[in-house]
């Protein structure tokens, strides 16, 4: 668990320097690396892209698939004038587990390869001179880890990652490296919260530092006027007539704490903040007292080349293909994205609903596996997997708490919940993660297929519902298209026959379709399929008044593991990988951009 995750940024006090770039790379099969010295550095590996997944760069199915340990290193130069403050390296993300050394002495290490952590180096690294830092990192997969899998050792000696999930295990430093220089004793964390009236909004924010300095606070509108000011750790600023954050039109403030000590100004931080609320009340999902119905998409942080590495080409592509075709929300399945996804989301008021790895807890996983036929939840692993899953819960949310673009916390993906056994876990879970978020955003997971109203023993958490379905693909496919139909409906019936009064999302559904693939009459894998199957769902949500959203699978293609279900990856794409339309994209433009964006 990290003490402050805030975004690196730079003014009079802080500085932030990427260590992005080549960096030196290996392979340790043999698990030497530390006998072998390769914490002080070395330099005959590879030059290494970072960031960047390390397996779709190589030619070689072993270097391709490798599991196990890997190294990185790099030299860095630490300024003279850095002296007096605090040194810190910090990691976007390491996949899936990282223990980091500098100048050969082991600081720390991380388990989770989708949240940012800090090794704190400040009395290790030499000011004025060269420095090394190396990591080592392990992408192997276990029942007692997120994402949850089983790493297989082939009859040649070789592991091979079996995932319980349905997305390649792409792995290495999948986001950016930043060398940091803060005050010591400075500014770790903060939070707001909000109170929204017709021509008021309050602020009420909290700040935390490790010092008994005081605060000034402000808060600037986008043309740089200050707007209010108040003083303390916590504190009220209340903003007459303001523009309010909304769905598809964003405004956004800037929020402004400068730490004094002693009365001298010691150390300032400053982040932009949308003035909005959030409420679930009955069957409807609110934002800023208006009801809201979710257009957008399950989607994931894929690329070619550099496979789950954070390309801001990429993210800026997506966000113009999600506006074009009138998509007001996505999910960030199945994994906590990188930082600057959410700092787009919050520029063009596009809704997410954040989600930590806890993918793959189903034996029987969609990864066609097979797997055992038994709860994953009776699992011996379970214990150790917990403690890692509100980790990473605490963390995504200590991260992410205070973008205006976060909508719900996703704490789950189709886990399965049809046992008795899964219920003490969802328990504490539930309870456990019921305080971290200051705003209290609503908590949910996606319902997989399996998991109906009356399967699910674990209904009474979510506090609305995602649910991911496949009539039409993975059974009733083809020409019995219409007894999906008619099975969703009676699904539908049943919720709407209890007394739930919760709002529903459809989190996943749709076809795989080969782009290019035309058939007359359809045939599945056409990209006539994937319209008609849109066309019966869309049916099926415009029947129910409690179904307050729809995202179907996925917004691109993505790679996956190779296997007789998988075609180069998951073709489930409104778009090809290269994000280019399929004919399903020009449909769901019409659809969506008939409803009114904020609606
Ligand atoms: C029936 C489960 C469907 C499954 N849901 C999780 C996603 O990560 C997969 O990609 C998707 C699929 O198989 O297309």
């Amino acid at each position: 668990m990290e003490k402050g995750l805030l975004y690196p940024i730079i003014n009079q006090y802080r500085s932030d320097q990427k260590l992005d770039g080549l960096w030196n790379f290996k392979f340790d099969p043999a698990a030497e690396g530390e006998s072998q010295g390769w914490q002080k550095g070395f330099n005959n590996g590879i030059k290494m892209p970072v960031p960047a997944s390390f397996n779709d760069f190589f030619t070689d199915k072993d270097a391709r698939e490798y599991t196990g340990d890997f190294w990185y290193s790099k030299e860095f130069f630490v300024p003279k004038y850095y002296e007096g403050q605090e040194i810190q390296i910090r990691f976007g993300a390491a996949t899936h587990r990282a223990v980091v050394y500098v100048n050969g002495q082991e600081i720390r290490s991380h388990e989770g390869g989708f949240l940012p952590f800090t090794a704190e180096v400040t009395n290790t690294v030499k000011f004025g001179e060269k420095n090394i830092v190396s990591v080592k990192i392990n992408n192997e997969l276990h029942r007692d880890a997120l994402p949850a899998g089983d790493t297989a050792t082939l009859k040649n000696g070789k592991k091979m990652a079996k995932p319980f999930f349905d997305f390649y295990n792409y792995s290495g430093l999948n986001r950016s490296v930043h060398l940091l220089a803060v005050p010591k004793n400075g500014i770790y964390d903060y939070s707001t919260t909000y109170e929204i009236s017709d021509h008021e909004a309050i602020v009420h924010y909290s700040v935390n530092a490790d010092t008994d300095g005081d605060f000034k606070v402000s808060l600037t509108d986008e043309n740089g006027n200050v707007v209010a000011t108040s003083t303390g750790k916590d504190g009220d600023l209340t903003v007459k007539n303001p523009t309010l954050w909304n769905v598809r039109d964003a405004y956004l403030y800037t929020i402004r704490f400068e730490l004094i000590d002693n009365g001298k100004p010691v150390d300032e931080y400053g982040d932009q903040i949308g003035l909005r609320t959030i409420e679930i009340k009955g069957h409807q999902i609110l934002v800023n007292h208006k009801s809201v119905y979710l257009r957008g998409f399950g989607r994931h942080e894929d690329s070619i080349y550099a496979g789950r590495g954070f390309d801001m080409n990429v993210e800026r592509r997506d966000v113009n293909l999600m506006k074009w075709i009138g998509a007001n929300s996505f999910r960030s399945s199945h994994y906590p994205y990188d930082e600057q996804v959410y700092k787009f989301a919050d520029r063009e008021g596009i809704l997410v609903i954040d989600e930590v790895p806890a993918v793959g807890f189903k034996m029987a996983a969609a990864s066609f596996l097979g797997g055992l036929d038994q709860s994953f939840f009776d699992g011996d692993w379970i214990h150790d997997l917990y403690k890692k899953h509100i980790d990473q819960v605490t963390d995504l949310i200590k991260r992410d708490k205070n973008h205006p673009s976060v909508l719900a916390w996703s704490l789950l993906n189709e886990p399965d919940t049809s046992k008795k056994s899964a219920v003490p876990y969802f328990e504490k879970l539930f309870k456990d993660s019921a305080n971290l978020d200051p705003e209290k955003r609503p908590r949910t997971f996606t319902l997989n297929e399996d998991d109906t109203i009356d399967v699910s023993k674990c209904l009474r958490f979510p506090d609305f519902y995602l649910l991911n379905r496949y009539p039409g693909w993975y059974h009733k496919w083809g020409y019995e298209i219409s007894d999906g139909e008619a099975g969703l409906r009676a699904e539908l019936d049943e919720w709407k026959k209890s007394d739930i009064d919760k709002p529903i999302v459809f989190s996943e559904y749709g076809a795989d379709t080969e782009p290019g693939l035309h058939k007359l009459p359809s045939i599945m894998w056409s990209e006539e399929y994937q319209i008609e199957l849109l066309e019966m769902f869309d049916r099926v949500f415009d029947s129910y008044d409690f179904i307050r959203g729809e995202q179907p699978w996925n917004l691109a293609d993505f790679q996956t593991v190779e296997g007789n279900m998988r075609v180069n990856g998951n073709k489930k794409g409104i778009f090809t990988r290269d994000r280019q339309p399929k004919a399903a994209a020009f449909y769901l433009r019409k659809r969506w951009n008939k409803l009114p964006l904020d609606w």
